[in-house]
């Protein structure tokens, strides 16, 4: 694989809290990775300025606030997130079959062909099997991710927002142009963090991903841009 499609898989994790932030990350990795991710921490200080802001700078977003609601609010705000001209967007997949299919219908009614990706969050990425059983799923984790991905598919996503280690079985269960995108991806310099269910950049693009979402591995590196060079090295270097 050549650096310039490594750098497109890669979506920075925008976990900050202002603009000026926005500002200096899009100065810093503008061309160095291949779209940002405003998540619930920037979404509930900036609201749509944060998504306005890195327009502005040129870079494509990721609107990542895992809506759960009842099926008529998450078609709703779906509609709304597609109105600001974001690329991706996500809910919760334990959300259920109704609320992802009025979702989807909602997005594809009002927008046609001209509409973000829609993603389900399947399992997430800081979960084991202990965080399910506690919470009352005595199904195995890889089990459940592929049903709810399975379930996604059914309910008219484009894909899911799953670990790395899921890739393989999602991919069998649901083919080739579900998009797959992987939070929990550390690269060899990287700390684990909060982070369960990881796997390096290489591996998981070898695996099938589509994205890899990345934060704070290159924010809290003392070179930010420097980070995104290696992960884009690692990815291109270890990948067919
Ligand atoms: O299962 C999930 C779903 C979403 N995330 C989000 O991805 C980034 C990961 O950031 P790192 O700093 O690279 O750990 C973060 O914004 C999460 O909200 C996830 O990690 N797992």
């Amino acid at each position: 694989m050549n650096s310039d499609e490594a750098r497109k898989k890669i979506i920075f994790a925008l976990d900050v809290n202002g603009v000026a932030e926005i500002d200096r990350y899009a100065a810093l990795l503008s061309g160095k990775v291949g779209m940002f991710k405003v998540g619930k921490e920037l979404f509930t200080a900036c609201g749509r300025e944060a998504v306005q802001t890195v327009l502005r700078h040129g870079g494509e977003v990721f609107l990542d606030l895992k809506y759960h609601d009842i099926p008529n609010t998450v078609a709703k705000a779906m509609v709304e997130a597609s109105r600001m001209g974001v690329r991706l967007a996500n809910l919760h997949a334990l959300g259920g079959a109704e609320m992802m299919e009025t979702a989807a219908n909602a997005v594809r009614s009002e927008f046609g062909d001209d509409r973000p990706r829609l993603l389900a969050v399947t399992i997430l990425t800081s979960s084991t099997a202990e965080t399910l059983r506690r919470v009352g799923i005595e199904h195995p984790v890889d089990q459940m991710v592929v049903r709810l991905a399975r379930l996604a598919q059914e309910s008219g996503m484009d894909g899911v927002v799953a670990s790395p280690l899921e890739i393989g079985l999602i991919r069998e269960a649901c083919g080739p142009d579900f998009l797959i995108v992987t939070p929990g991806v550390r690269p060899s310099f990287a700390a684990v963090d909060d982070q369960k269910r990881i796997m390096a950049p290489a591996e998981a693009v070898t695996a099938g991903a589509d994205y890899l979402v990345i934060g704070r591995p290159i924010a809290k590196a003392s070179d930010p841009a420097a980070a995104a060079d290696l992960i884009v090295e690692e990815i291109a270097g270890g990948c067919p």
